[in-house]
Protein backbone atom coordinates (compact mmCIF):
# COMPACT_ATOMS: atom_id res chain seq x y z
CA UNK A 1 0.00 0.00 0.00
CA UNK A 2 1.53 3.40 -0.91
CA UNK A 3 2.59 5.49 2.02
CA UNK A 4 1.67 9.06 1.96
CA UNK A 5 4.60 10.01 3.72
CA UNK A 6 6.86 9.07 1.05
CA UNK A 7 8.38 11.53 -1.19
CA UNK A 8 6.76 12.18 -4.76
CA UNK A 9 9.45 11.04 -7.04
CA UNK A 10 9.62 12.19 -10.79
CA UNK A 11 11.76 10.57 -13.54
CA UNK A 12 12.82 12.14 -16.77
CA UNK A 13 13.70 9.69 -19.43
CA UNK A 14 12.24 6.06 -19.47
CA UNK A 15 15.78 4.27 -20.64
CA UNK A 16 17.60 1.88 -18.99
CA UNK A 17 18.59 4.42 -16.14
CA UNK A 18 15.15 5.63 -15.93
CA UNK A 19 13.24 2.84 -16.45
CA UNK A 20 15.16 0.99 -13.74
CA UNK A 21 14.61 3.98 -10.68
CA UNK A 22 10.53 4.02 -11.75
CA UNK A 23 9.83 0.42 -11.22
CA UNK A 24 12.23 0.40 -8.14
CA UNK A 25 10.10 3.43 -6.78
CA UNK A 26 7.38 2.24 -7.20
CA UNK A 27 7.49 -0.87 -6.22
CA UNK A 28 9.27 0.76 -2.65
CA UNK A 29 5.95 2.63 -2.13
CA UNK A 30 6.45 6.12 -4.21
CA UNK A 31 3.99 8.26 -6.13
CA UNK A 32 5.97 8.06 -9.42
CA UNK A 33 5.55 10.14 -12.39
CA UNK A 34 7.75 9.26 -15.55
CA UNK A 35 8.47 11.97 -18.26
CA UNK A 36 9.26 9.91 -21.30
CA UNK A 37 8.96 10.44 -25.33
CA UNK A 38 5.82 10.38 -26.97
CA UNK A 39 6.46 6.63 -28.35
CA UNK A 40 8.27 5.17 -24.74
CA UNK A 41 4.97 6.83 -23.18
CA UNK A 42 2.35 5.47 -25.58
CA UNK A 43 3.89 2.16 -24.12
CA UNK A 44 4.18 2.69 -20.55
CA UNK A 45 1.16 4.06 -20.16
CA UNK A 46 -0.51 0.92 -21.61
CA UNK A 47 1.57 -1.75 -20.39
CA UNK A 48 3.47 0.00 -17.20
CA UNK A 49 7.00 -0.88 -16.73
CA UNK A 50 9.19 -4.29 -15.99
CA UNK A 51 12.59 -4.21 -14.24
CA UNK A 52 14.54 -7.86 -14.11
CA UNK A 53 16.71 -7.51 -11.49
CA UNK A 54 19.03 -10.37 -9.52
CA UNK A 55 16.27 -12.31 -11.24
CA UNK A 56 13.55 -10.62 -9.95
CA UNK A 57 10.64 -9.65 -12.04
CA UNK A 58 9.02 -6.14 -10.82
CA UNK A 59 6.14 -5.22 -12.83
CA UNK A 60 5.14 -1.57 -11.75
CA UNK A 61 2.43 1.08 -12.76
CA UNK A 62 3.55 4.99 -12.91
CA UNK A 63 2.03 7.97 -14.27
CA UNK A 64 3.45 9.52 -17.38
CA UNK A 65 3.63 12.64 -17.31
CA UNK A 66 2.17 15.15 -20.23
CA UNK A 67 3.37 18.16 -19.79
CA UNK A 68 6.06 20.68 -17.61
CA UNK A 69 3.07 21.21 -14.91
CA UNK A 70 2.58 17.28 -14.22
CA UNK A 71 6.42 17.56 -12.95
CA UNK A 72 5.82 20.69 -10.24
CA UNK A 73 4.07 18.49 -7.43
CA UNK A 74 7.12 16.15 -7.38
CA UNK A 75 9.61 16.65 -4.41
CA UNK A 76 12.91 14.88 -6.12
CA UNK A 77 12.92 14.53 -10.00
CA UNK A 78 15.67 12.18 -11.40
CA UNK A 79 17.09 13.46 -14.76
CA UNK A 80 18.44 9.83 -16.35
CA UNK A 81 18.90 10.89 -20.44
CA UNK A 82 22.17 10.79 -21.52
CA UNK A 83 24.27 14.22 -21.16
CA UNK A 84 24.26 15.55 -25.05
CA UNK A 85 20.32 15.11 -24.18
CA UNK A 86 20.05 16.76 -20.99
CA UNK A 87 19.81 20.90 -21.81
CA UNK A 88 16.68 19.85 -24.60
CA UNK A 89 15.29 17.73 -21.54
CA UNK A 90 15.44 20.58 -19.31
CA UNK A 91 13.90 23.17 -21.18
CA UNK A 92 11.20 20.41 -22.15
CA UNK A 93 10.44 19.15 -18.70
CA UNK A 94 11.36 21.94 -15.89
CA UNK A 95 11.56 25.24 -18.12
CA UNK A 96 10.33 26.97 -14.59
CA UNK A 97 11.81 24.72 -11.39
CA UNK A 98 9.40 25.51 -8.36
CA UNK A 99 11.90 25.90 -5.29
CA UNK A 100 10.36 23.06 -3.91
CA UNK A 101 11.89 20.60 -6.32
CA UNK A 102 15.46 18.77 -5.67
CA UNK A 103 17.38 17.65 -8.62
CA UNK A 104 18.97 14.55 -9.31
CA UNK A 105 21.05 14.26 -12.19
CA UNK A 106 21.59 10.56 -13.08
CA UNK A 107 24.44 10.83 -15.34
CA UNK A 108 27.54 9.85 -16.33
CA UNK A 109 30.39 12.49 -16.90
CA UNK A 110 31.39 15.72 -15.14
CA UNK A 111 28.34 17.61 -14.78
CA UNK A 112 27.76 21.58 -15.63
CA UNK A 113 28.03 22.34 -12.19
CA UNK A 114 31.05 20.79 -11.67
CA UNK A 115 33.91 23.47 -12.28
CA UNK A 116 31.89 26.57 -13.39
CA UNK A 117 32.83 28.05 -16.73
CA UNK A 118 35.56 25.13 -17.40
CA UNK A 119 33.96 23.83 -20.33
CA UNK A 120 32.51 26.91 -21.83
CA UNK A 121 30.88 26.10 -25.32
CA UNK A 122 30.15 28.67 -27.51
CA UNK A 123 26.22 28.31 -28.87
CA UNK A 124 24.33 29.84 -31.22
CA UNK A 125 22.67 32.24 -28.51
CA UNK A 126 26.12 32.88 -27.01
CA UNK A 127 25.01 31.31 -23.99
CA UNK A 128 26.50 28.54 -23.01
CA UNK A 129 24.91 25.09 -22.08
CA UNK A 130 26.34 25.15 -18.55
CA UNK A 131 25.21 28.76 -18.38
CA UNK A 132 21.68 27.83 -19.73
CA UNK A 133 21.63 24.79 -17.04
CA UNK A 134 22.68 26.54 -14.41
CA UNK A 135 19.99 29.17 -14.74
CA UNK A 136 17.47 26.53 -15.01
CA UNK A 137 18.76 23.97 -12.26
CA UNK A 138 19.65 26.37 -9.15
CA UNK A 139 22.69 24.55 -7.23
CA UNK A 140 20.88 25.21 -4.26
CA UNK A 141 18.02 22.99 -5.77
CA UNK A 142 20.28 19.77 -6.62
CA UNK A 143 21.95 16.81 -5.46
CA UNK A 144 24.87 15.87 -6.56
CA UNK A 145 25.07 12.17 -7.87
CA UNK A 146 27.47 9.39 -8.58
CA UNK A 147 25.71 6.61 -10.45
CA UNK A 148 26.78 3.00 -9.34
CA UNK A 149 23.99 1.39 -11.23
CA UNK A 150 23.63 -1.35 -14.50
CA UNK A 151 21.07 -1.22 -16.61
CA UNK A 152 20.01 -1.95 -20.17
CA UNK A 153 16.79 -1.56 -21.71
CA UNK A 154 15.29 -3.99 -24.11
CA UNK A 155 12.05 -1.97 -25.41
CA UNK A 156 10.00 1.26 -24.15
CA UNK A 157 9.24 0.75 -20.21
CA UNK A 158 11.24 -2.49 -20.06
CA UNK A 159 14.83 -2.83 -17.99
CA UNK A 160 17.43 -5.65 -16.80
CA UNK A 161 19.25 -4.47 -14.04
CA UNK A 162 23.28 -5.70 -13.15
CA UNK A 163 25.37 -6.40 -10.51
CA UNK A 164 25.56 -2.23 -9.32
CA UNK A 165 22.84 -1.72 -7.56
CA UNK A 166 23.74 1.80 -5.26
CA UNK A 167 23.67 5.40 -6.11
CA UNK A 168 25.92 8.00 -3.88
CA UNK A 169 23.98 11.10 -3.49
CA UNK A 170 25.32 14.61 -1.78
CA UNK A 171 24.86 18.31 -1.06
CA UNK A 172 27.51 19.96 -3.67
CA UNK A 173 28.87 21.82 -0.46
CA UNK A 174 29.16 18.87 1.96
CA UNK A 175 26.66 20.15 3.58
CA UNK A 176 24.34 17.64 5.69
CA UNK A 177 20.81 17.83 4.65
CA UNK A 178 17.27 15.98 5.51
CA UNK A 179 16.42 16.28 1.74
CA UNK A 180 19.81 14.25 1.32
CA UNK A 181 18.55 11.73 4.30
CA UNK A 182 14.54 11.51 2.80
CA UNK A 183 16.41 10.15 -0.15
CA UNK A 184 18.53 7.64 0.76
CA UNK A 185 16.35 6.19 3.02
CA UNK A 186 13.22 6.09 0.04
CA UNK A 187 16.25 4.94 -2.08
CA UNK A 188 16.92 1.58 0.69
CA UNK A 189 12.96 1.26 0.71
CA UNK A 190 13.12 1.01 -2.88
CA UNK A 191 15.85 -2.06 -2.82
CA UNK A 192 18.66 0.12 -3.97
CA UNK A 193 21.74 0.72 -1.74
CA UNK A 194 22.60 4.51 -0.81
CA UNK A 195 25.01 6.33 0.70
CA UNK A 196 25.39 10.08 1.54
CA UNK A 197 28.57 11.43 0.76
CA UNK A 198 30.18 14.54 2.48
CA UNK A 199 32.27 15.07 -1.20
CA UNK A 200 30.08 14.65 -3.40
CA UNK A 201 32.27 16.16 -6.02
CA UNK A 202 35.05 13.96 -5.15
CA UNK A 203 32.59 10.99 -5.87
CA UNK A 204 31.62 12.39 -9.10
CA UNK A 205 35.34 12.78 -10.39
CA UNK A 206 36.07 8.58 -9.50
CA UNK A 207 33.36 7.46 -11.30
CA UNK A 208 33.71 10.31 -14.04
CA UNK A 209 37.22 8.95 -14.29
CA UNK A 210 36.35 4.73 -14.62
CA UNK A 211 33.67 6.15 -17.63
CA UNK A 212 36.28 8.08 -19.31
CA UNK A 213 38.12 4.55 -19.17
CA UNK A 214 35.80 1.93 -19.72
CA UNK A 215 33.21 3.61 -21.60
CA UNK A 216 35.43 4.36 -25.06
CA UNK A 217 37.23 1.51 -24.46
CA UNK A 218 34.46 -0.56 -24.62
CA UNK A 219 32.99 0.54 -27.84
CA UNK A 220 36.70 -0.03 -29.52
CA UNK A 221 37.12 -3.49 -28.34
CA UNK A 222 33.68 -4.52 -28.03
CA UNK A 223 33.91 -5.98 -24.89
CA UNK A 224 32.04 -6.08 -21.55
CA UNK A 225 33.46 -5.06 -18.21
CA UNK A 226 34.35 -8.37 -17.21
CA UNK A 227 35.93 -9.11 -20.53
CA UNK A 228 37.98 -5.76 -20.20
CA UNK A 229 39.47 -6.32 -17.27
CA UNK A 230 40.21 -9.41 -18.13
CA UNK A 231 42.72 -8.42 -20.86
CA UNK A 232 46.02 -8.17 -19.94
CA UNK A 233 46.80 -5.38 -22.94
CA UNK A 234 43.52 -3.51 -22.13
CA UNK A 235 43.75 -3.02 -18.12
CA UNK A 236 47.30 -1.84 -18.96
CA UNK A 237 45.92 0.46 -20.87
CA UNK A 238 42.87 1.78 -18.49
CA UNK A 239 45.49 1.96 -15.90
CA UNK A 240 47.48 4.73 -17.80
CA UNK A 241 44.11 6.37 -18.94
CA UNK A 242 43.34 6.31 -15.12
CA UNK A 243 46.75 7.50 -13.84
CA UNK A 244 46.25 10.37 -16.14
CA UNK A 245 42.55 11.23 -14.85
CA UNK A 246 43.36 10.71 -11.23
CA UNK A 247 46.63 13.30 -12.06
CA UNK A 248 44.16 16.04 -13.36
CA UNK A 249 41.94 15.50 -10.32
CA UNK A 250 44.76 16.40 -8.19
CA UNK A 251 45.42 19.15 -10.12
CA UNK A 252 42.29 20.61 -10.05
CA UNK A 253 42.58 20.33 -6.37
CA UNK A 254 40.36 17.33 -5.44
CA UNK A 255 42.04 15.37 -2.53
CA UNK A 256 42.44 11.99 -4.35
CA UNK A 257 44.12 9.04 -2.15
CA UNK A 258 43.30 6.42 -4.49
CA UNK A 259 45.95 4.75 -6.67
CA UNK A 260 45.32 3.64 -10.78
CA UNK A 261 45.40 -0.16 -9.50
CA UNK A 262 42.75 0.55 -6.88
CA UNK A 263 40.36 2.25 -9.39
CA UNK A 264 40.54 -0.35 -11.86
CA UNK A 265 39.63 -3.18 -9.44
CA UNK A 266 36.69 -1.33 -7.96
CA UNK A 267 35.55 -1.31 -11.78
CA UNK A 268 34.75 -5.17 -11.27
CA UNK A 269 32.03 -4.61 -9.23
CA UNK A 270 30.26 -3.76 -12.44
CA UNK A 271 30.69 -7.52 -12.98
CA UNK A 272 29.87 -8.43 -16.82
CA UNK A 273 27.72 -5.33 -18.31
CA UNK A 274 28.01 -3.82 -21.02
CA UNK A 275 28.45 0.04 -20.98
CA UNK A 276 26.19 2.44 -21.91
CA UNK A 277 28.24 3.68 -24.76
CA UNK A 278 28.59 0.17 -26.14
CA UNK A 279 24.97 0.10 -25.76
CA UNK A 280 24.24 3.21 -27.62
CA UNK A 281 27.37 2.08 -30.29
CA UNK A 282 25.55 -0.91 -31.31
CA UNK A 283 22.24 0.24 -31.57
CA UNK A 284 23.31 3.04 -33.90
CA UNK A 285 22.20 5.72 -31.59
CA UNK A 286 24.31 8.75 -30.86
CA UNK A 287 27.26 8.15 -27.87
CA UNK A 288 28.42 10.23 -24.98
CA UNK A 289 32.06 10.71 -26.17
CA UNK A 290 32.16 14.50 -25.61
CA UNK A 291 30.41 14.52 -22.10
CA UNK A 292 32.51 11.28 -20.65
CA UNK A 293 36.24 11.97 -22.32
CA UNK A 294 35.93 14.81 -24.38
CA UNK A 295 35.34 17.29 -21.36
CA UNK A 296 38.25 14.70 -20.11
CA UNK A 297 40.39 16.16 -22.36
CA UNK A 298 39.48 19.82 -22.54
CA UNK A 299 39.99 20.02 -18.86
CA UNK A 300 43.49 18.30 -18.85
CA UNK A 301 44.21 21.06 -21.86
CA UNK A 302 42.98 23.70 -19.74
CA UNK A 303 44.86 22.43 -16.42
CA UNK A 304 47.92 22.22 -18.84
CA UNK A 305 48.55 18.08 -18.09
CA UNK A 306 49.20 16.36 -20.24
CA UNK A 307 46.47 13.23 -21.14
CA UNK A 308 48.52 11.53 -24.37
CA UNK A 309 46.69 8.06 -23.57
CA UNK A 310 43.37 9.90 -23.22
CA UNK A 311 43.78 12.03 -25.94
CA UNK A 312 44.75 9.20 -28.27
CA UNK A 313 41.31 7.26 -26.47
CA UNK A 314 39.34 10.21 -27.35
CA UNK A 315 40.52 10.74 -30.82
CA UNK A 316 39.49 6.58 -31.73
CA UNK A 317 36.31 6.80 -30.11
CA UNK A 318 35.30 10.49 -31.54
CA UNK A 319 35.84 8.99 -34.95
CA UNK A 320 34.30 5.42 -34.06
CA UNK A 321 31.14 7.56 -33.36
CA UNK A 322 31.14 9.16 -36.37
CA UNK A 323 32.04 6.69 -38.42
CA UNK A 324 29.80 4.15 -36.78
CA UNK A 325 28.09 1.70 -39.38
CA UNK A 326 25.17 0.65 -37.01
CA UNK A 327 24.54 4.35 -37.24
CA UNK A 328 20.53 4.36 -38.15
CA UNK A 329 20.03 7.97 -39.59
CA UNK A 330 22.53 11.02 -40.86
CA UNK A 331 20.47 12.95 -37.97
CA UNK A 332 21.84 11.14 -35.14
CA UNK A 333 25.25 11.96 -36.07
CA UNK A 334 24.44 15.81 -36.31
CA UNK A 335 25.40 16.35 -32.76
CA UNK A 336 28.54 14.66 -32.68
CA UNK A 337 29.64 15.57 -35.56
CA UNK A 338 29.00 19.49 -34.71
CA UNK A 339 31.42 19.71 -31.80
N1 LIG B 1 22.95 2.17 -18.47
C1 LIG B 1 23.85 2.10 -17.48
O1 LIG B 1 24.23 1.00 -17.04
C2 LIG B 1 24.39 3.34 -16.87
C3 LIG B 1 24.11 4.58 -17.37
N2 LIG B 1 24.58 5.69 -16.74
C4 LIG B 1 24.32 7.02 -17.26
O2 LIG B 1 22.94 7.33 -17.02
C5 LIG B 1 22.48 8.26 -18.02
C6 LIG B 1 21.24 7.65 -18.68
O3 LIG B 1 21.68 6.47 -19.33
P1 LIG B 1 20.72 5.33 -19.85
O4 LIG B 1 19.50 5.24 -19.04
O5 LIG B 1 21.57 4.13 -20.01
O6 LIG B 1 20.35 5.92 -21.28
P2 LIG B 1 19.17 5.50 -22.27
O7 LIG B 1 19.58 5.97 -23.61
O8 LIG B 1 18.84 4.07 -22.05
O9 LIG B 1 17.95 6.36 -21.75
C7 LIG B 1 17.85 7.74 -21.90
C8 LIG B 1 16.40 8.02 -22.17
O10 LIG B 1 16.17 9.42 -22.14
C9 LIG B 1 15.22 9.70 -23.15
N3 LIG B 1 15.19 11.12 -23.46
C10 LIG B 1 16.11 11.85 -24.13
N4 LIG B 1 15.70 13.12 -24.21
C11 LIG B 1 14.50 13.19 -23.61
C12 LIG B 1 13.56 14.23 -23.41
N5 LIG B 1 13.76 15.47 -23.85
N6 LIG B 1 12.41 13.95 -22.75
C13 LIG B 1 12.16 12.69 -22.31
N7 LIG B 1 13.01 11.67 -22.48
C14 LIG B 1 14.17 11.92 -23.11
C15 LIG B 1 15.69 8.84 -24.29
O11 LIG B 1 14.72 8.73 -25.29
P3 LIG B 1 15.21 8.33 -26.79
O12 LIG B 1 15.71 6.92 -26.70
O13 LIG B 1 13.96 8.51 -27.56
O14 LIG B 1 16.30 9.29 -27.12
C16 LIG B 1 15.96 7.53 -23.56
O15 LIG B 1 14.79 6.76 -23.40
C17 LIG B 1 23.65 8.44 -18.99
O16 LIG B 1 24.37 9.59 -18.65
C18 LIG B 1 24.52 7.19 -18.75
O17 LIG B 1 25.86 7.39 -19.08
C19 LIG B 1 25.24 5.61 -15.55
C20 LIG B 1 25.54 4.40 -15.01
C21 LIG B 1 25.20 3.16 -15.65
C1 LIG C 1 30.35 1.14 -17.23
C2 LIG C 1 29.40 1.55 -16.18
C3 LIG C 1 28.42 0.46 -15.88
C4 LIG C 1 30.20 1.71 -14.91
O1 LIG C 1 31.43 2.30 -15.07
C5 LIG C 1 28.69 2.80 -16.55
O2 LIG C 1 28.61 3.73 -15.78
C6 LIG C 1 28.10 2.93 -17.89
O3 LIG C 1 27.69 1.90 -18.48
O4 LIG C 1 28.01 4.04 -18.41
Amino acid sequence: MRSQTLPRVGIIGAGAIGCTLAARFANGGCDVKLAARAEAAATIRRQGLHLTASGTEIAAQVAVAKSPQDLLDRDYVFIAVKQQALLAAVRDWLPKLPETVVVIPAINGIPWWFLPNAQASSTPSGKTPEVELAALLPAAQILGTAVYLTAYSTAHGVAVQGTRNRLIIGELDGSSSARAEVLKTTCMAAGMDCDISTAIRLDVWMKAVGNAVFNPLSVLSGGDMASMLADEHISELALHMLRESLALGRRIGLPIDSSAEERLERARSAGNAQTSMLQDYLKGKPLEVEAIIGAMVRLGRQYETKMPFTEAIYGLVRSASLNNPFLRTTSNTTEEKTK
